[in-house]
């Protein structure tokens, strides 16, 4: 217990130092070692260019300064991250569809594919992209009254198989396989019962103290041989991907700039404003 109470009593009291990129802010606290990533890209965290590069370029930064473990977290009040920005894929040309995909692959396998520990906490909605960054940890804790889970097929598209690798990992096939296909968003409480989140908490404080838990969880364990074992894990679902990463953009690009998807993204769109305006 006595890692558990030091990690509680470092996240308040003992200095930490700032890093900061235009949408991220990551603290990492002294004592504990344990690094705390904010998304900030207000209202809702969605995943343009800059934010994924902003993204990428903070998990690097925590995973080369040896930090003990990465909370990923949002700045943003009820939203963890919104998923892709419709914006930058609606009337993109087939160059700037390329790049936004490029960078969700380049940020999921930095996360996926890291060593360290990694926690979520969920403070706020986590649909499509939101969920691939969550279930891309190892460990979630989510606020009650929101929804996790990946929507593609209910935007008419279909989410490439590494996108669905960490809900694989985490849902029994049988699940999966029902949620993916029915584009299913888990509320809070579905999630702890099909097992896609960890706990329930009433508060994002809550949220980072469990997740800080969890990491504390390996602070007698050789940090070496715990990485190496999760990526053995993780091997399988990272060769894929490595394989097929570049048809898998163009395969995107190809899909995102055909004209009946360009059409739902814009329906999808104006149905997101009309419902924001109410
Ligand atoms: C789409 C086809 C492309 C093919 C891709 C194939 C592979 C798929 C891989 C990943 C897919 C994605 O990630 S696609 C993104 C899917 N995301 C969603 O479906 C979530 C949409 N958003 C919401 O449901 C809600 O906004 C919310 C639950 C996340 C939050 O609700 P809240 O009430 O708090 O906020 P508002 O809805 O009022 O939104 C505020 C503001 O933000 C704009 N907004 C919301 N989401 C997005 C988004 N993903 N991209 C761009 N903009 C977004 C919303 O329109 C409001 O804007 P205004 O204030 O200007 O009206």
């Amino acid at each position: 217990m006595m890692h558990l109470n030091l990690l509680r009593l470092g996240a308040c009291r003992v200095p930490s130092r700032l890093m900061s990129t235009k949408s991220t802010s990551v603290e990492i606290n002294d004592k504990t070692g344990v690094a705390i990533l904010s998304m900030c890209r207000p209202p809702v965290n969605s995943q343009n260019v800059q934010f994924l590069r902003d993204l990428k370029s903070s998990i690097y930064e925590i995973e080369n300064n040896k930090s003990r473990g990465l909370i990923l977290t949002s700045a943003n009040s009820n939203v963890f991250s919104a998923g892709l920005d419709i914006l930058e894929m609606y009337n993109a040309d087939k160059e700037q569809l390329g790049t936004l995909w490029t960078e969700l692959q380049n940020v999921w396998i930095a996360l996926y594919g890291s060593g360290l520990p990694t926690a979520a906490a969920i403070n706020g909605h986590a649909p499509a992209g939101g969920c691939l960054l969550a279930t891309a940890c190892e460990y979630r804790a989510m606020l009650p009254n929101c929804v996790i889970g990946l929507n593609e097929t209910q935007l008419g598209i279909i989410a490439p198989k590494w996108l669905m690798s960490g809900y694989q990992n985490i849902l029994p096939q049988r699940l999966a396989e029902r949620a993916l296909t029915q584009g299913r968003l888990f509320t809070t409480e579905e999630a702890l019962k099909a097992g896609l989140i960890d706990e329930i908490v009433n508060s994002k404080e809550e949220a980072l103290e469990k997740c800080l838990n969890f990491i504390g969880t390996f602070a007698k364990v050789n940090p070496l041989a715990r990485s190496l074992t999760k990526l053995q894990f993780r091997a399988a679902n990272i060769k894929e991907f490595e394989k097929i990463r570049q048809k898998d953009v163009e395969d995107f690009v190809s899909l995102a700039s055909r004209p009946e998807v360009q059409k739902v993204m814009g329906d999808y769109l104006e149905n997101l404003k009309k419902k924001s305006k109410k």
